[in-house]
């Protein structure tokens, strides 16, 4: 579909919502997954326009939440990690989606023996099971093969691919899902979403945000739901900075 220049997105603060992912949008990609860091000059954008939007600015992230929540601490922003499977709405406890451990634990067996035999990175989240090949790209084929087969044997299991990664998670949530629960109370409800992202598990979102009359940005190359494109991460915190000043 056609994106447009993410210059000409000049959202009312007062009457929008902001849901962000984390890894390749607010935080540089990098070969390690625990290396990965937001800069200053970010989480002050992301303060800022929090407080322009009296609240609804969210995170919806692959990553586990308590993840999410160190990496993007003193924010301490409603939050949903494990790709939705984790949601925390404002100002209430985190849940994570019923049955999740007991549903993931054969594909975590079978994914930390591949992972453990080939000296891959292995992330074991409450809503999900990671599987990086950032470290031997040869391998993809392998652990894409290895993820869907898991997620066809289980119950209520999905297979999510990403940037380097392959994902067990949970059928019926995704990223957009999380969105719309966002969206269905205060301080989101009644407002526009945008939703900012930069990997194909962010198409989910985009949809839901266009689907309630919003809008999406897609950072980076690549076909997309999205109507508005940033050519990569620099870009897309540039305007993130501009739009949280004025
Ligand atoms: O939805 P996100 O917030 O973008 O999280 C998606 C995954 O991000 C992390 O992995 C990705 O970023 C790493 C650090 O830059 C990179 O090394 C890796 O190759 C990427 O796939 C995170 O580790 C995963 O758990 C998230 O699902």
């Amino acid at each position: 579909m056609q994106t447009d220049e993410l210059d000409a997105l000049r959202p009312d603060w007062d009457r929008t919502a902001l849901f962000l992912d984390f890894d390749g949008t607010l935080a540089p990609i990098v070969d390690r997954p625990e290396d990965a860091a937001m800069a200053p000059a970010t989480r002050a954008a992301v303060a800022a326009i929090r407080a322009r939007t009296g609240g609804a600015v969210a995170l919806i992230s692959g990553r586990a939440l308590a993840d999410l929540d160190a990496r993007t601490a003193p924010l301490a922003l409603p939050a949903a990690g494990s790709h939705g499977a984790e949601f925390r709405s404002p100002g209430s406890g985190a849940e994570t989606a019923a049955g999740a451990a007991a549903r993931l634990a054969p594909a975590a067996a079978a994914i930390a023996a591949l992972a453990g035999a080939e000296g891959l990175l292995m992330e074991r989240k409450p809503g999900s099971v990671t599987l990086h090949y950032r470290s031997r790209p040869a391998l993809g084929g392998a652990v894409r093969a290895l993820v869907e087969r898991l997620a066809a044997e289980g119950a209520g299991l999905r297979a999510l691919h990403g940037l380097m990664v392959s994902e067990v998670a949970l059928a019926g949530i995704d990223k957009g899902t999380a969105l719309r629960s966002f969206m269905a109370a205060p301080p989101f409800a009644g407002r526009s979403p945008i939703a900012a992202g930069d990997d194909t598990t962010d198409e989910d979102a985009f949809r839901a945000a266009r689907a309630l009359g919003g809008t999406g940005i897609k950072i980076g190359p690549g076909p997309t739901a999205a109507s508005h494109r940033a050519p990569g991460i620099a870009a897309f915190l540039d305007w993130l900075a501009r739009r949280a000043a004025g």
